[in-house]
């Protein structure tokens, strides 16, 4: 209807991660969302994967960041140029003939101010036009769920920077809690655990493994401990540690109780026909924060209903975003609204 074509895509623009789906051809890039710059000139030194191996370790002319905190654009020249590139890289697979239309995931707690910002730099990344849909609504279409038909769907989307939670129906987010808690302040109060409790400084990448191969929100039983290395901070050399699984689940319960709450106090919002669908087909998790052990047991411990975890939780909204463009009628009323 608006010259949609099949080469039109959709982003998950991510605090942790940048996927680009490519309208009938699937995920066409998958890269953590980290560009490393040359401090002085701006230039870029590396994207992605590369860059995010530098994370940590790299000169005093060179830093490498992560342009989007929160779920939203914290550094917007970088985030254009990162877009730029992925989209480019998605090109280079032959899929685009011309300027793609693209539709790009905005948290739904998003400012006005936040969502231009989404929209200028998709277009300054080289969109014929963008269009922005809320994550969770993304990742309910990812996730398969029924959003377009009058029954009520629950999501939680657990990413780097946020989580989202949202019932929807009828192709639309009856209620929804976005919070800036997720996967990022988990490796924070991982950070935080080990510096106070052994005066050893670790990085964000070493906090991130411990929590994805020993980290669990509830029940540690059966997971090994894990030797770790930091820096000793009385005596500034390096040092190894051993933890266990039983602390790092210790360390990570505010956050893992700060979502499980987000969950419990969208639940009380939610109209009563709504709830029973809900409690029929259960609370659905997705992105990469579904993956911490046990937080589905624990979510459905603390909530009384059944839960379940998206197939491929990192790639639903990714997946929900590209679906999308075939409704993306509904998406150009809005942004014409919004101007
Ligand atoms: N196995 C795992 N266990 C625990 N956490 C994991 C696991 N795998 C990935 N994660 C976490 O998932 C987060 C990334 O998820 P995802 O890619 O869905 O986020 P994002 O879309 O980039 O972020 P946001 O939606 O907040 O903008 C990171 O914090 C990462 O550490």
């Amino acid at each position: 209807m608006f010259g949609i074509g099949t080469r039109d895509v959709g982003i998950d623009l991510g605090t942790a991660n940048t996927l680009v789906y490519v309208k009938g051809k699937g995920i066409a890039v998958r890269e953590p969302s980290v560009v490393a710059l040359q401090t002085d000139t701006k230039q870029i030194v590396a994207v992605g994967n590369d860059a995010k191996n530098m994370i940590g370790r790299t000169p005093g002319n060179v830093v490498a960041l992560r342009p989007m905190k929160d779920g939203v654009i914290a550094d917007y020249e970088t985030t254009a140029t990162m877009m730029k590139y992925y989209m480019r890289q998605a090109q280079n697979k032959g899929v685009f003939a011309r300027k793609p239309y693209v539709m790009v995931c905005v948290p739904s707690g998003i400012t006005a101010v936040e969502e231009r910002a989404v929209i200028d730099a998709t277009r300054q990344a080289g969109a014929r036009d963008a269009y922005t849909i809320e994550e969770p609504f993304a990742a309910a279409i990812g996730a398969n769920l029924p959003v377009w038909e009058p029954t009520g769907s629950m999501v939680v989307d657990i990413g780097g920077g946020t989580t989202e939670v949202a019932i929807i129906s009828l192709g639309g987010i009856v209620t929804s809690q976005s919070i800036r808690i997720a996967g990022d302040e988990m490796d924070d109060a991982i950070i935080t655990y080990i510096r106070k409790n052994y005066n050893l400084m670790i990085g964000d990448r070493t906090a991130e493994n411990i929590k994805m191969e020993i980290g669990s929100a509830g029940d540690t039983e059966g997971i090994d401990n894990m030797e770790i290395r930091g820096r000793d901070l009385l005596t500034g050399l390096p040092k190894t540690i051993e933890i266990t699984a039983k602390e790092i689940s210790n360390a990570l319960h505010d956050t893992v109780y700060a979502i499980v709450d987000s969950v419990k106090n969208t639940l009380e919002k939610t109209p009563p026909e709504l709830a029973a669908d809900i409690m029929d087909r259960g609370i659905v998790l997705t992105g990469g924060g579904a993956l911490l052990r046990n937080l589905d047991k624990v979510i459905s411990e603390e909530t009384k209903m059944p839960v379940l975890i998206a197939e491929n939780p990192l790639d639903c909204v990714a997946i929900g975003t590209g679906k999308a463009l075939d409704h993306i009628h509904l998406f150009k009323s809005k942004a014409r609204d919004s101007r």
